[in-house]
């Protein structure tokens, strides 16, 4: 028995409206005089030949051309079957102007064409329900004016008359409000024109969030000149050491002095090294000593190709290495940033004179592979740099930087023999460049993930498991790269505090305000699993007088740099952001680190938390967990600090253990802290539901304009068929939430206006505690005013 067609339900509001559109339909039909007819454009049969073709430029992904060599295109012609002799015939309206344009150029006689008719021959064809109600009263009153016959009454004249005045009011009315609509999506567009040029210009400069990266010490009083002879033995060029001095790093970290020498001898690299440890510079170095030993000459070929996984560390690691090559007195390499949020011509055009290219994989392989004679130049690099090379060799991010290392690789001559299928197994031909890997871990779960199998816990991966992994995802110019590990028993530095808080799931809320409580004046960043959790506690923290921001994929990149440069440049700032923000993002002084939802795997954890502590900084890294969650944490951790010691004499090595402690929260001061968190959770929510309300209106409104009909949310609600699904209780919620009145609003903010200008506990305002007029961190040694803080007094970490 065949399968009866499965349908996907239209949502309750949508139905309806298509009822409502049928409907219409049927009265339509049922009175054809309502029904206009559509002006049909005339089409004539053309000569193929005879048309005006173009030549198709191919894209630089087809460079073999397979098979399309030659290919030219042509707009606006149909091809037509006839359905008796089964011959096939094309049409062009243009073909009328064409022939035309060419008889009079020839003759200088106009001689005209013979025309097809496309649609029924009385010249009024069913046009179907036009875009707009205007259309349809246009063609209305036409129709009144061609079928009134002259011998008709006065009164039926008058009558018409009349009633062509009030379809002419009507139609003034329509076109009043048609052209209001039209200035403002003008102005709309003018906006979004201004706004993407804002963009543009603040992306492409690198500038805002990253400025302090590339910020250059001034050449007044400070412009002292650091001793960097802790460089020489590797044997750097003056200019990178003048350039070093500039940074005032006098001595390089340890991934640094192992890995340069080997990178400027020219082999490949895989360098693993914790995070903040310097691994930029590490491979930076030596490309700037290549550039400056190998000046520019003839057609222009990129030096190095940096890929890294987020937007973000892309335009760091472009500052990063500007600030390097900027600092020295010689003429300093042209760093091209390829991301999204800048228009790819504008960044074709810059990867055309650009000495280092730094970009993320889907940008990269959009702007690489459709433009022309790109690849052939991207052939010829000399460095091809892989930063956090786990995360870009596994969650879906393969499949670019595949297609991107493919494209590099191809040999042409083979290529059209053995097709593209099994490019992995293909034999590519030797490379020349150099290949530089890098990461502060390299986890097993993508190994396993890319064999298919599932990942449980992302353990991490050891040294030969992960050279073989890497050996057979990429293609290194030797048999084996440099493996050099700085850090083999351990991922984290091990300046950085980690602690846990238990409490109840629904409570986290209040415990993530309670321990930014405990730690005033601090820049916190916030991790969460899901753009949704951030759009819900970026307010509530703002609601509770903190300077939070948000970070998320979802965001436009303008937000994004401007939430990173906010939080950089504002001490004692918050940014809540999912992990788009774990991996790689350098911002000085991040001295607290909470995982509000828990890390899925063991290298996101590291990732996250090497926020904080780096360089030679220190800092604190916090999981909230919930009771049934922190069995599972204590695992996750254990494994990330895991680490085989062997005893001298002894013949096994013995796997030593690490158990994360349990912060001693003070749970009476918690407790004082929840009327405030629970208004302004309260709030933020209905703010978020108002907000959902309005885009849900929106969204229906551009379904009813699509579907020709008008829209009333009421009448809607009333039309559509309830809904006691799953999800309806939480819908509920949101009604309510969004049905909130401005006056209730201003009630729920003026309560809690009052609730923050009041002492939490004897003695101590938060007031004064935020506002710096106690010496906050005193009260979190014990000293002083020890009320507020009980017992807490540095969450336990103090006796360390
Ligand atoms: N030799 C040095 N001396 C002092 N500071 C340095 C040195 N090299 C780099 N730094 C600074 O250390 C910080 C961390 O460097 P970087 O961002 O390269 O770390 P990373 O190892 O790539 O970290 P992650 O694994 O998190 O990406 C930067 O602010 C950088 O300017």
């Amino acid at each position: 028995m065949a399968e009866p067609t499965m349908k996907r339900a239209l949502p309750p509001k949508v139905a309806a409206m298509k009822a409502r559109k049928r409907q219409k339909l049927d009265e339509a039909v049922q009175s054809p005089s309502s029904v206009a007819s559509k002006p049909t454009p005339k089409r004539q049969k053309v000569v193929l030949e005879e048309l005006q073709w173009k030549e198709v430029t191919m894209p630089d992904r087809l460079e073999d051309f397979e098979g399309f060599y030659g290919l030219e295109e042509i707009d606006d012609v149909d091809v037509v079957k006839d359905e008796a002799t089964g011959k096939t015939s094309f049409e062009t309206v243009k073909a009328q102007e064409l022939r035309r344009a060419r008889d009079t150029a020839a003759n200088g006689v106009d001689t005209g064409v013979n025309e097809v008719e496309d649609g029924a021959s009385d010249g009024v064809s069913w046009g179907g329900f036009s875009d707009s109600e205007e259309k349809i009263e246009d063609l209305n009153l036409q129709e009144i004016e061609a079928h009134v016959p002259r011998e008709e009454s006065a009164a039926t004249a008058a009558a018409a008359a009349k009633d062509a005045k009030q379809d002419a009011k009507k139609k003034a009315k329509l076109e009043a409000k048609k052209s209001k609509q039209k200035e403002a999506k003008k102005e709309a567009k003018k906006k979004r024109q201004d706004d993407k040029a804002q963009e543009e210009e603040l992306v492409s400069a690198g500038k805002g969030a990253f400025d302090i990266l590339a910020e250059q010490p001034s050449d007044g009083d400070d412009a002292e000149v650091v001793d960097v002879s802790a460089w020489e033995s590797l044997g750097l060029s003056s200019h990178t050491l003048e350039s070093l001095s500039h940074l005032k790093f006098s001595q390089p970290t340890l991934i640094q002095a192992s890995s340069i020498p080997e990178i400027i001898d020219g082999h490949d690299v895989v360098g693993k090294a914790s995070t903040g440890s310097g691994k930029t510079l590490a491979f930076g170095i030596p490309i700037l000593e290549r550039f400056l030993a190998s000046p520019r000459e003839g057609t222009h070929v990129p030096l190095a190709l940096v890929i890294s996984p987020t937007r973000e560390l892309a335009h760091q690691i472009t500052a990063h290495l500007t600030a390097l090559c900027s600092g020295g007195d010689f003429e300093a390499p042209f760093i091209a940033a390829v991301t999204g949020g800048l228009s790819v011509q504008k960044q074709r055009r810059q990867l055309e004179k650009a000495d280092i290219v730094v970009g993320t994989p889907g940008r990269l392989w959009e702007v690489i592979g459709s433009g022309q004679g790109l690849v052939s130049a991207f052939k010829k690099i000399q460095f091809l740099v892989v930063d956090e090379a786990d995360r870009l060799l596994s969650e879906g991010h393969y499949k670019e930087l595949g297609q991107i290392l493919n494209i590099l690789d191809r040999d042409d001559e083979k290529a059209d023999e053995e097709g593209d299928e099994e490019s992995e197994q293909k034999e590519t031909p030797p490379v020349h460049r150099q290949t530089l890997v890098f990461s502060a871990t390299f986890h097993k779960g993508l190994q396993q993930k890319l064999a298919g199998k599932s990942n449980k816990g992302g353990d991490l991966m050891n040294k030969q498991e992960s050279m073989e992994y890497l050996l057979k995802k990429l293609h290194f110019s030797e048999d084996k790269p440099k493996f050099i590990d700085t850090n083999p028993s351990s991922q984290m530095t091990s300046r950085l505090k980690e602690g846990l808080i238990e409490c109840a799931g629904t409570e986290k809320d209040l415990y993530l305000y309670a321990l930014l409580m405990f730690h005033p004046n601090k820049r916190a960043l916030i991790f969460t699993n899901s753009i949704s959790a951030v759009r819900r506690l970026n307010p509530l923290l703002q609601n509770l007088n903190l300077a939070a921001y948000p970070l998320h994929s979802g965001m436009v990149q303008k937000a994004r740099l401007r939430s990173v440069e906010r939080f950089t440049s504002k001490p004692g700032s918050i940014l809540v952001a999912t992990d788009v923000a774990a991996r790689g993002l350098d911002i000085p002084n991040v001295d607290l680190i909470i995982h509000y939802h828990l890390p899925r795997a063991a290298d996101t954890y590291v990732h996250r938390s090497g926020r904080t502590a780096r360089a030679s900084a220190s800092g604190t890294s916090i999981l909230i967990c919930a009771p049934e969650e922190v069995a599972g944490v204590r695992r996750l951790i254990a494994k990330v600090h895991a680490r085989a010691e062997q005893k001298p004499g002894k013949a096994h090595a013995k796997r030593i253990g690490y158990f994360i402690r349990t912060l001693d929260i003070d749970r009476r001061i918690v407790s004082r802290l929840k009327p405030r968190a629970t208004l302004a959770k309260k709030l933020a929510d209905a703010v978020i539901a108002k907000e959902k309300q309005h885009s849900e209106d929106d969204w229906l409104r551009a379904a009813a304009e699509d579907l020709g009909v008008d829209y009333d949310s009421e009448t809607f609600e009333k039309e559509a068929p309830g809904r006691h699904g799953r999800g309806a209780g939480r819908k509920k919620k949101m009604k309510e939430a969004s049905a909130m009145s401005k006056g209730e609003m201003q009630a729920l903010r003026a309560e809690l206006k009052e609730l923050l200008s009041q002492r939490v506990n004897t003695g101590v305002s938060e007031r004064y505690l935020t506002s710096g007029g106690v010496d906050v961190d005193a009260l979190l040694r014990g000293e002083g005013n020890v009320e507020f803080l009980g017992k807490v007094d540095g969450l336990g970490f103090d006796d360390e």
